[in-house]
């Protein structure tokens, strides 16, 4: 099931405390960034161990290291960047790849103008943030790119997905998992998750 939705009870109500109309722009952010920590320790649960001797206070001691692929972390632009300092607080050493896609607003298709990737992608695990799927048009498009360089183990993180982007996901990328702090009920007649959280860039950046 490539859409995975998150139900630990700070999730749910840090989901419910974004969706206040009046809500701030510091309200917004600070939300945003508490919901991708949680979102990535859901993402991450799985990543391989390795087991490594240390020298301890008290001798040698056995600990669990993660082994395996590095990641990188993919933001897409502009509303992606809430979620980075969230993700990058618990994986400090991830390389960060990012890709600017602004929806065109009469089509709904996302248009891209910035690509900056890190190297080695096939070598990667990465992790998309985007605090929306509505259509899933920025997210198929993020992830054909990390595709088109090799990556094979994508995974998303989105704060709130609407049916109609997650059944658009499941079929354009069936292998990429995606974890989602809401599922709402659908979208509106210009593509607007309902009940969703409003223009998500906006409300991080403080534009209108
Ligand atoms: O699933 P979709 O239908 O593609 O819509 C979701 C996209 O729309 C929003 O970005 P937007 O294009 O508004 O750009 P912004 O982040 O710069 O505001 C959002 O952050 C996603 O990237
Ligand atoms: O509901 C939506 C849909 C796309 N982008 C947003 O920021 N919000
Ligand atoms: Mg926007």
């Amino acid at each position: 099931m490539p859409v995975i939705a998150v139900t630990h009870p700070l999730v749910r109500h840090k989901i419910g405390l974004l969706r206040e109309a009046a809500i701030s722009n510091k309200q917004f952010r600070e939300l945003t960034h508490e919901l991708a920590c949680l979102l990535t320790c859901e993402a991450t649960a799985d990543l391989p161990m390795q087991a490594a001797t240390i020298a301890c206070w008290s001798g040698p001691v056995q600990i669990e290291q993660l082994a395996g692929r590095k990641i990188t972390v993919m933001p897409i632009l502009r509303a992606g960047l809430g979620m980075l300092e969230g993700v990058l607080g618990l994986i400090p050493t991830a390389q960060v790849s990012v890709i600017g896609l602004a929806r065109n607003h009469a089509t709904l298709q996302p248009e891209c103008y910035c690509e900056k990737l890190v190297d080695h992608l096939d070598e990667r695990i990465a992790l998309i943030i985007d605090p929306m799927l509505a259509t899933a048009g920025s997210m198929i498009a993020a992830i054909d790119v990390l595709k088109a360089q090799g990556c094979t183990d994508v995974r998303a993180l989105v704060l709130v997905a609407a049916p109609e982007g997650i059944a658009a996901l499941e079929a354009a990328h069936p292998d990429v998992r995606c974890w989602a702090a809401a599922i709402d009920s659908r979208l509106d007649e210009v593509g607007y998750i309902i009940p969703g959280l409003g223009d998500a860039g906006d409300k991080i950046f403080g534009t209108v």
